[in-house]
């Protein structure tokens, strides 16, 4: 049995839209081991949108590999530790696609590079904000190109610390990047270049005073927004709690917040504002450091099947 671990990820990152993503120290363990023949899927907690056939995501992750280097289990039994919450923008369907190719890669004996196992990973989700730092943790910035995917990995400190607010409702990415519009104006695809190289200097140097101005937004959240009544009230919440910029995390619902050092007081402010404000959903809150690492092995255990 290998089991791996892989990090949540938050994306876009404000004006990075597609291009920008922070792994997170919130992990699923994916547990794989060949068997004799079929597929035993088991998860936990088990969710009823987590199919137990092929049309399960992680295994739908290991098949592209196994159609890649062209090598198949006789059968597979799959088990999966859930601790990233389902559709709330914090990379659930990344850490499914980048632990089960990473999953897969050791089980047909590491024929992939790393660099393979990005950009499948990335061309399966369809963008690399989460699927790369997923991989590879960091906080990364990301370009899927035809045949590969360019990026860079940038290590994060731990001084640097993400509030993470999950609301009790999903929002399906997919749903989420339908609603976009196809053409947006001139002066808008401006205003989020501009911030989105803010924001790559500014974390990259440490100047964090110059975040809430880098993390601005114009493609995407003035129309997600709509579908999260309380974003307004989350976001400013945090920035009057003194975060360094507060933004969706991904394609939503859960917003995510940049703290330093003084978290401390940070955490303190948002306890007691959320427990006296009028929200229209119950919000969960953490803090959360970077994960510098990505998709993991986490336990090797010598298989019973010889081949
Ligand atoms: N642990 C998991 N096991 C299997 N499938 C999962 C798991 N987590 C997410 N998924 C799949 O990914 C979908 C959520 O993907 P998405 O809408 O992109 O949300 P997120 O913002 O969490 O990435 C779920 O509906 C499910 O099909
Ligand atoms: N760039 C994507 C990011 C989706 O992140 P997720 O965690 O919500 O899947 C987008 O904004 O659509």
């Amino acid at each position: 049995m290998i089991s791996v671990k892989v990090p949540a990820s938050s994306a876009n990152l404000g004006a990075g839209f597609d291009c920008m993503g922070v792994a997170l120290k919130l992990y699923n363990i994916i547990e794989v081991e060949e068997i004799e023949k079929g597929l035993i899927i088991t998860s936990s907690p088990d969710d009823p949108s987590i199919a137990k056939d092929e049309n399960n995501l992680v295994f739908k992750a290991m098949k592209t590999v196994f159609d890649e280097v062209g090598w198949y289990p006789r059968g597979l039994r799959i088990n999966l530790i859930n601790e990233i919450p389902l559709t709330r923008g914090l990379g659930s369907s990344a850490a499914c696609i980048s632990g089960g190719i990473y999953a897969a890669n050791l089980l047909c004996g590491g024929k992939l590079s790393e660099e393979e196992m990005i950009y499948l990973a990335a061309k399966m989700e369809g963008h690399p904000d989460n699927s790369t730092p997923a991989m590879i943790g960091g906080l990364v910035f990301a370009v899927l190109e035809d045949k590969k995917v360019n990026y860079i990995k940038f290590v994060v400190p731990s001084r640097l610390k993400f509030a993470v607010f999950i609301p009790d409702f999903q929002l399906s990415t997919e749903y989420a990047r339908n609603i976009l519009p196809k053409y947006i104006e001139f002066k808008d695809a401006v205003f989020n270049i501009g911030r989105a190289a803010l924001f790559a200097s500014a974390i990259t140097t440490g100047n964090y005073e110059l975040l809430p101005a880098a993390t601005q937004d114009r493609l995407h959240q003035p129309y997600r927004k709509k579908l999260i009544p309380d974003f307004d009230k989350i976001v400013n919440l945090a920035l009057e709690a003194g975060a360094k910029g507060a933004f969706l995390s991904g394609a939503g619902p859960s917003i995510i917040a940049l703290v330093d050092e003084n978290y401390e007081i940070f955490e303190q402010n948002v306890k007691n504002v959320l427990a006296s404000i009028e929200l229209s959903a119950n919000w969960d809150f953490m803090i959360l450091e970077a994960d510098n690492s990505g998709a993991t092995v986490f336990s090797v255990q010598s298989t019973s099947l010889k081949r």
